[in-house]
């Protein structure tokens, strides 16, 4: 025969090898420790009486509740209902109680919460009693295969269920049959239910005892209902086949129960919780270990099964989490694009190689350098590959600049910048050329030499005067065109032999349009035909009146080339420079605008910008119109190395990444990233204007374009075949003018359309008119490109009509109310969740849904709103003429009485008339 370790035996029953070695040797076998052995009919017989221990656990446990023995006793005896529920209570807490304590489950089916007295007897589970101890325990019936239905414990007899003699039998007959603890322990249930009145509440059913359930069970119970309480109650003949010895050993061994009972308790506190499928696994070894039925064995394995399956079904979910990344990444993992990033400073933001990006961009078919600027979407793609998402980031130009006007304290006195202008011939280069020669640095350091667009000279009285030394309508025009405004005076020259000629007209057009003072330079005075007095009566015929003859512009007599009266001009400059009050701030970060730019073959970019404002010093990172850089170098028009430049300086700057373009501005950035920025900012923005292809000015956008900028005014480059037409119209326009539009005719002329002229009117926002002209080529490939247009008349009527039209659009239109229809209220309903619909007699007119109404009650306005609905017998129509009825609903309006007048309006703009 084999035997059976102490503590392999232990390990099995889940308990400490020394504790069991101690119930062994309490049980009366001879052990000396835990290693050693049993033989395999001990070890049986230790299982046994472990399952026992361990049933008596549980009824211990219930034991320690005060309520259950109490309850049952007085319920048996009748006791009075309300105190029976209460004592329910209390078992059912001392229950749970023990139920979390021990976590040791010994039956199977968990019994039913409401109790029903008929049919538990027959149906819910066996429950041990709550008093009773294993030794109270009454067993009247002894047959193994008698019932073992599941009958409520509670309803033991506790007289009956205190017997030493049926504990005897429930021992003997365990080891023989499933569950014989129960069946005796069911009989003596069965048996007190029949002998107990009906009308007796029956108690709770606890917790199920255990899983026996022979298969007659309820057809024995009814047996059993027959017999006789004598019958019922006499002792089984198989329990009294357990041995004297062994019946005085358990009994032995329930005496130890407390101590079994407080291993438990600690082992079950310091255990984690239990997850459902541990505890049904652990049922179900129970169960085995019970030898339980085959049925409900399966029945637990299923029910294991399916906890098994539910905890790995948790399982996955709780291993997903992590798994959410590719959709929600972590914050961190997000980068910041604006504009673009160059595939260097990706790489940085993700903390890779630029040589892995590279080569990602490789894999997606793209060639791409480390300094190359890749846009968002195309950064994302890569970023992804990475781990990363690109979050684009949009960007306020104005954000970045960050540009807080001077105040008055940081503002000095500045040299004046000035643009020499005039028509062809009349000296302007050669006057330019005479300046810079009065200019004392020159003198001194060999003089000017090299031409960068622009230069300063400083007179003798110390001040000094900025020149742009760029032929004066372009560079005038052009920065104009683009929103820059350098000049603050320009000097007109006009020939005294010649006097005012087309360009002298234009050059006087563009600086009215610009708001420029103009200083008139009459030259060539040392020629013998020369003739200012004339030259001034036709200036004067144009608006600028002499001062010795009233007005206010100033004159020079001049010769450029014999350097004649060049001192007097400068004054006169300097002087209108000082009524101006130029004035910078020279101490802050460098503002200007290019004044030219060029590619240098050896230097790459350059340009001359003018200072504005602040100071502008070498290395200073700076963005330019959509460009970008850094100033690598400065230098003036002598050549000479800069450090630094203040305000009104003209520079040669080195150190852009692309050439900028005249008009452009300077501005100096805390870096040059962020100077990248504001000029993809720019590009961007630019691209999109392009693409929009929009027209500076038409006459169809005019009104809206105006009316944004409470404009009043139409302006208007007028060109004609003759002079006489152009009198005319020039005329006709003017007539047309209003309080609160007028026509500006900033430009008109004979002949041609020119390019001078599309410049003029695109640096004004001005439309050109050519009555019987076109344009030359030069000149309509410069109205596409700077989108100014061209409208083209032979007829004197049609041309002013049009633009009596635009002009109409200038004004705020007029609105003005009609009345579309009036109904009368003849009848009201309340319409659930619809509210009061007025039946409603069209007089006049016609009523529209959705049309405006006022409710007029005795002519007074009750209600303005909108009709909600409108029906005609329950269909909804969209209008309603005069002479039929209809129903109408008001938004939001409900205080509609019978005679009210329902009147629908419309408001209608009114185009005002000039
Ligand atoms: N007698 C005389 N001739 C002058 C004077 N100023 C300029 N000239 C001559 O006039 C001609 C034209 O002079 P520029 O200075 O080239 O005139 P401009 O306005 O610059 O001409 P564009 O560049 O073609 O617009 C030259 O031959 C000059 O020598 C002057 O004060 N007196």
């Amino acid at each position: 025969m084999s035997k059976v370790r102490i503590y392999d035996l232990a390990r099995e029953l889940g308990i400490q090898a020394k504790d069991l070695y101690e119930r062994i040797r309490k049980m009366g076998y001879d052990v000396k420790s835990h290693s050693s052995t049993l033989s395999e009919e001990e070890a049986a017989a230790v299982r046994q009486e472990l399952a026992f221990i361990k049933n008596s656990v549980k009824t211990e446990e219930k034991k320690e509740a005060p309520a259950p023995k109490k309850v049952v006793v007085r319920r048996h005896r009748e006791e009075p209902k309300e105190e029976t529920e209460k004592a329910e209570e209390a078992t059912e807490t001392a229950e749970a109680q023990q139920k979390k304590k021990l976590k040791i489950k010994l039956v199977i089916k968990k019994p039913p919460k409401k109790e029903e007295p008929e049919k538990e007897v027959a149906e819910t589970p066996k429950e041990e009693p709550q008093k009773a101890t294993p030794e109270e325990f009454v067993a009247k019936e002894t047959k193994p295969e008698e019932p073992t239905e599941e009958i409520s414990a509670e309803k033991l007899p506790p007289e009956e269920a205190r017997s030493q003699e049926a504990k005897k039998e429930i021992s003997e007959e365990r080891p023989k049959v499933r569950g014989p603890k129960v069946v005796a322990r069911t009989v003596g249930v069965v048996k007190r239910e029949v002998i107990e009145p009906k009308k007796a509440k029956p108690e709770r059913p606890s917790k199920p005892e255990r899983p026996a359930k022979p298969k007659k069970g309820r057809r024995v119970v009814t047996e059993f209902e027959r017999r006789p309480k004598k019958e019922a109650a006499a002792p089984p003949p198989e329990p009294q086949k357990e041995p004297e010895k062994k019946k005085k050993k358990r009994k032995k061994h329930v005496v130890e129960l407390d101590e079994f009972r407080k291993k438990a308790k600690k082992k079950a506190a310091g255990a984690r919780p239990k997850s459902e499928r541990e505890e049904i696994l652990e049922e179900l070894e129970l169960m085995r270990e019970l030898e339980a039925p085959t049925e409900e064995l399966l029945a637990k394995e299923e029910e294991l099964a399916r906890a098994t399956e539910k905890e790995k079904a948790a399982k996955k979910e709780e291993k997903k989490e992590p798994e959410r990344p590719p959709t929600a990444p972590p914050k961190e993992k997000k980068i910041k694009v604006y504009e673009s990033i160059q595939v260097g400073e990706l790489a940085k933001a993700m903390g890779v190689k630029a040589s892995d990006i590279i080569k990602k961009f490789m894999e997606l078919g793209t060639m791409v350098t480390i300094n190359q600027s890749i846009d968002p979407e195309t950064a994302a793609i890569v970023a992804a590959e990475f781990g990363y998402e690109v979050e684009q980031a949009a960007i306020e130009e104005e954000q970045l600049l960050e540009y807080t006007p001077p105040s008055p304290d940081e503002l000095k006195p500045r040299p004046p910048v000035v643009t020499v202008m005039g028509h062809v011939d009349h000296g302007k280069t050669t006057l330019l050329d005479a300046i810079r020669e009065t200019d004392v640095v020159s003198r001194e350091a060999g003089g000017i030499t090299q031409h960068i667009g622009a230069y300063k000279v400083k007179l003798k009285n110390g001040q000094e005067i900025t020149f742009i030394d760029t032929p004066g309508h372009e560079a005038f025009t052009h920065m104009r065109a683009r929103g820059a405004q350098v000049t603050d005076i320009v000097i007109l020259v006009v020939a005294a032999d010649d006097g005012v000629m087309d360009q002298t007209k234009e050059a006087i057009d563009h600086a009215r349009a610009a708001g420029v003072p103009i200083v008139v330079a009459i030259n060539k005075i040392d020629k013998p035909e020369a003739n200012p007095e004339r030259v001034k009566s036709e200036l004067a015929e144009l608006g600028l009146v002499p001062e010795d003859w009233g007005g206010d512009t100033l004159y020079a007599e001049i010769s450029a080339k014999k350097k004649i009266g060049i001192d007097d001009l400068l004054e006169l400059v300097l002087l209108q420079a000082e009524m101006l009050e130029l004035k910078a701030a020279p101490d802050r970060p460098a503002r200007g605008r290019i004044v030219e730019s060029r590619l240098d073959k050896g230097r790459g970019p350059v340009a001359t910008v003018i200072i504005q404002e602040g100071t502008l010093k070498e290395g200073d990172p700076f963005v330019a119109g959509i460009t970008y850089g850094r100033v690598r170098a400065m230098l003036d028009e002598r050549g000479r190395r800069l450090k630094e430049a203040g305000p009104a300086s003209p520079v040669e700057i080195l150190g852009f990444h692309e050439v900028p373009q005249a008009g452009d501005d300077f501005i100096v950035m805390p870096d040059e990233q962020k100077a990248r920025k504001v000029a993809e900012y720019r590009a961007r923005k630019q691209r999109e204007a392009e693409a929009a292809k929009e027209t500076k000015m038409s006459l169809e956008k005019l009104f809206e374009k105006l009316k944004e900028g409470e404009i009043k005014e139409l302006k208007v480059v007028l060109k004609a075949d003759v002079q006489g037409t152009l009198e005319a119209l020039q005329d006709s326009l003017q007539k047309l003018a209003t309080d609160e539009v007028r026509v500006n005719i900033i430009r008109s002329g004979i002949g041609a359309i020119t390019e001078s002229d599309i410049m003029l009117a695109s640096a004004s926002d001005a439309i050109v008119i050519g009555f019987n002209v076109r344009p030359t080529s030069q000149a309509k490939r410069l109205a596409e490109q700077e989108k100014v247009e061209i409208r083209f008349y032979d007829v004197i009527y049609k041309l002013i009509e049009d633009v009596k039209k635009a002009m109409s659009g200038l004004l705020e239109p007029e609105i003005e109310e009609r009345i579309m229809g009036v109904a009368e209220v003849r009848a009201t309903f309340k319409v659930p969740k619809v509210g009061t619909v007025a039946g409603c007699y069209v007089k006049e007119g016609k009523l529209e849904r959705g049309a405006k109404v006022r409710l007029l009650r005795d002519n007074v306005v009750i209600y303005t709103g909108k009709i909600a609905s409108l029906k005609r017998f329950k269909e909804d129509v969209k209008e309603v003429v005069a002479g039929y009825e209809c129903g109408v609903g008001l938004e939001n309006f409900n205080d509609i009485k019978v005679g009210d007048l329902i009147e629908a309006f419309e408001l209608v703009e009114i185009k005002r008339e000039l």
